[in-house]
């Protein structure tokens, strides 16, 4: 379904994606990891066509995404990490306009719009400007947002962010369901707990390159790790935490008065 070809990217000469390759297929949910810098969101700009590759190809169903960004964009739902939501609109009326990029039809906008606000608790609030509402609700307005048009290739980077325990829960029970319906899901957080729940496969980049793409359970067998936070851990070199916050407390005790 998604083909993701050798994508290279540098900003002013410097390379922050050298060459990252994957595919996602229908049903499938990959966890996509990497420590900050690795190069996660310029790749997610790359696969959601808000950024040319310098170098490299996205592929959905065998075709360019950029030789028709408009049918791409019908059948893609992304929830973004930073969200750049009119916070003058409410609820129901960020879903419209929505819908209209999107070229669905009124009537339908209205009635889907009607039913994802309901549905994720946000019924009484539908009429309430966004800018009233917690991180939580926007949260879920945004996953709404993502999945009115039924799309086939669901974004989602860290999509429990703000969500409380139940909404959370909700929407693990929801991949489960989509990926079973046939939908391809990337899924970018750095909650490993919970990617090594939801993913049957991870893709691990660093320095804008793959280092590893297999299902959580090889990963942590082939390297005889207890869990994918150990693996993780491994493969990206991470620092000695233990050691760096105590340094960090000592530091904090340098007298300064
Ligand atoms: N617009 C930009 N201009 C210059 N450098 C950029 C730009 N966007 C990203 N970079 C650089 O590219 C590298 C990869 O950044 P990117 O945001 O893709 O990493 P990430 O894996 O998403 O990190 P995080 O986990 O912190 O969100 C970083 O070194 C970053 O500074």
């Amino acid at each position: 379904m998604l083909q993701v070809q050798h994508l290279y990217r540098s900003f002013r000469g410097i390379p922050a994606v050298e060459d990252v390759s994957f595919q996602v297929d229908s049903g499938e949910i990959i966890g996509f990891l990497g420590p900050n810098g690795a190069g996660k969101s310029t790749t997610v700009k790359m696969i959601t066509g808000m950024l040319r590759p310098n170098d490299g190809h996205v592929f959905f169903d065998h075709r360019d995404i950029h030789d028709d960004m408009v049918a791409f964009r019908k059948i893609l739902g992304y929830v973004p990490e930073e969200a750049h939501l009119y916070s003058y609109l409410s609820g129901l009326e960020y879903l419209q306009l929505v819908g209209r990029l999107r070229g669905m039809r009124e009537a339908v906008i209205e009635e889907k719009a009607v039913s994802l606000l309901g549905l994720l608790n946000l019924d009484s609030w539908q009429h309430t400007p966004i800018s009233s509402y917690s991180k939580g609700m926007r949260q879920r307005v945004l996953i709404a947002a993502a999945l009115i048009h039924d799309p086939q290739l669901l974004i989602f980077d860290e999509p429990l962010s703000g969500l409380d325990v139940v909404s959370s829960r909700l929407f693990k029970d929801l991949l489960e369901i989509l990926a079973a319906q046939g939908k391809a899901v990337l899924y970018i957080s750095h909650v490993l707990e919970t990617v090594e729940q939801v993913c049957d496969r991870v893709i691990v980049i660093a320095k804008g390159k793959v280092l590893a793409d297999a299902k959580p359970a090889e990963l942590t067998q082939l390297m005889s790790l207890p869990n994918l936070e150990s693996v993780f851990a491994q493969l990206v070199q991470q620092q000695d935490t233990r050691t760096t916050a105590q340094e960090i407390v000592e530091v904090m005790k340098i007298r300064h008065a």
